[in-house]
């Protein structure tokens, strides 16, 4: 049976909104924030002359870095951005290391040290040697280049053509539900190793809570019906590293674990990993043992991808998955 065939009455399509991803793999839609760190003063021996080689001089550097800082901004946490005090290191090191002729290559070579770092998206670089041997009085000299990061995640980077195919589920059902879809889909896309070739509309539906713990059980706790999306894609990461990052992701959504299928910020589930059936490490089942009875994962995956199948042993609805 395909995904599509399943019965999915208790969920209702919403308008189409969950994206910022396409399915043709564009990347998604994300903010450029700048952070700019400028006046960086690093004594080097670049230069034409064999006298720059011999006795060096003060070059100073200025870059603008051009990221998305939103994860930041919710997490207050510095991994979820690019720490400039690194930054600041690592292009101390290029302009004290190896010599080069001309600021046209010492600028390319702080630009790729910076551009390693996996959320810049582009850097632009001044490079400036103030005590230059000019024959003529100056101020200063001054070579600037901006230059982008190769495509990484949804942009088909280094997840390769050659992943293994992934559906993830991803749900919310505490605070700005469609905003944190949102945003998950955007992080998603920037694991390195995790290409997302498709995002479902979301779907709305009543929480599905344990009995004995349902919306009367905790009269304080904000109601709110779930949103739910599914996004497909494929992945170089091990299974258990795709599970980390999609923790990571939770957690950088404010996820926190209070009981088992209790509210949440973001849920970020492995539904499906190349078809695997493992049963053995209850870190990592898959496919995910409640999916097959899940419509709210379903019915957004058979929007996504109406031919896929669920593998394994819950891949039928009748199928015998472990739930609940
Ligand atoms: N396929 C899977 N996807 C995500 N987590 C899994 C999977 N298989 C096992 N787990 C494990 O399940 C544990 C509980 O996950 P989580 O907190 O997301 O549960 P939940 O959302 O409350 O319930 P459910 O797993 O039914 O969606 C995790 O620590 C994780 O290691
Ligand atoms: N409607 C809905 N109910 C749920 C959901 C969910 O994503 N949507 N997730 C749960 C545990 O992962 C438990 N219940």
């Amino acid at each position: 049976m395909t995904v599509s065939e399943v019965k999915a009455s208790e969920v209702k399509a919403s308008e189409v909104k969950a994206s910022g991803v396409t399915a043709s793999g564009a990347r998604p839609e994300v903010a450029v924030d700048r952070i700019e760190l400028s006046g960086l003063r690093v004594r080097g021996r670049h230069g034409v002359l064999p006298a720059e080689r011999e006795l060096g001089q003060v070059f100073v550097v200025d870059l603008v870095l051009e990221l998305d800082t939103r994860d930041a901004a919710a997490s207050d946490d510095v991994v979820d951005t690019v720490h400039y005090g690194e930054v600041a290191e690592d292009v101390a090191a290029v302009v004290a290391g190896e010599p080069v002729a001309l600021l046209e290559r010492l600028a390319q070579r702080v630009a790729d040290v910076v551009l390693a770092r996996e959320r810049v998206l582009a850097v632009e670089v001044a490079v400036h040697k103030p005590q230059a041997p000019i024959g003529v009085a100056f101020d200063d000299v001054v070579v600037r280049v901006r230059r982008e990061a190769p495509a990484r995640g949804a942009d088909g980077g280094d997840g390769g053509p050659g992943g293994t195919p992934v559906v993830l589920a991803l749900g919310s059902d505490l605070g700005d539900r469609a905003e944190v879809l949102r945003s998950a889909v955007a992080s998603l896309a920037r694991v390195p190793g995790l290409v997302l070739t498709g995002v479902s509309p979301v779907v709305e539906s009543a929480p599905v809570r344990l009995p004995g713990t349902e919306a009367a059980e905790r009269p304080d706790e904000e109601q709110q019906p779930f949103l739910n999306a599914v996004v497909v894609g494929r992945t170089t990461l091990a299974p258990l590293d795709l599970l980390a990052a999609c923790h990571r992701v939770e957690a950088g959504h404010g996820r926190v674990r209070r009981e088992r299928w209790g509210p949440r910020t973001l849920d970020v589930d492995v539904v499906d990993l190349g078809g695997a059936v493992a049963r053995d490490d209850e870190r990592l089942l898959l496919p995910h043992p409640r999916a097959h009875e899940r419509a709210f994962v379903l019915m957004p995956w058979s929007l996504v991808a109406p031919a896929a199948h669920l593998a394994g042993p819950g891949g039928g609805v009748e199928g015998g998955g472990g739930a609940p």
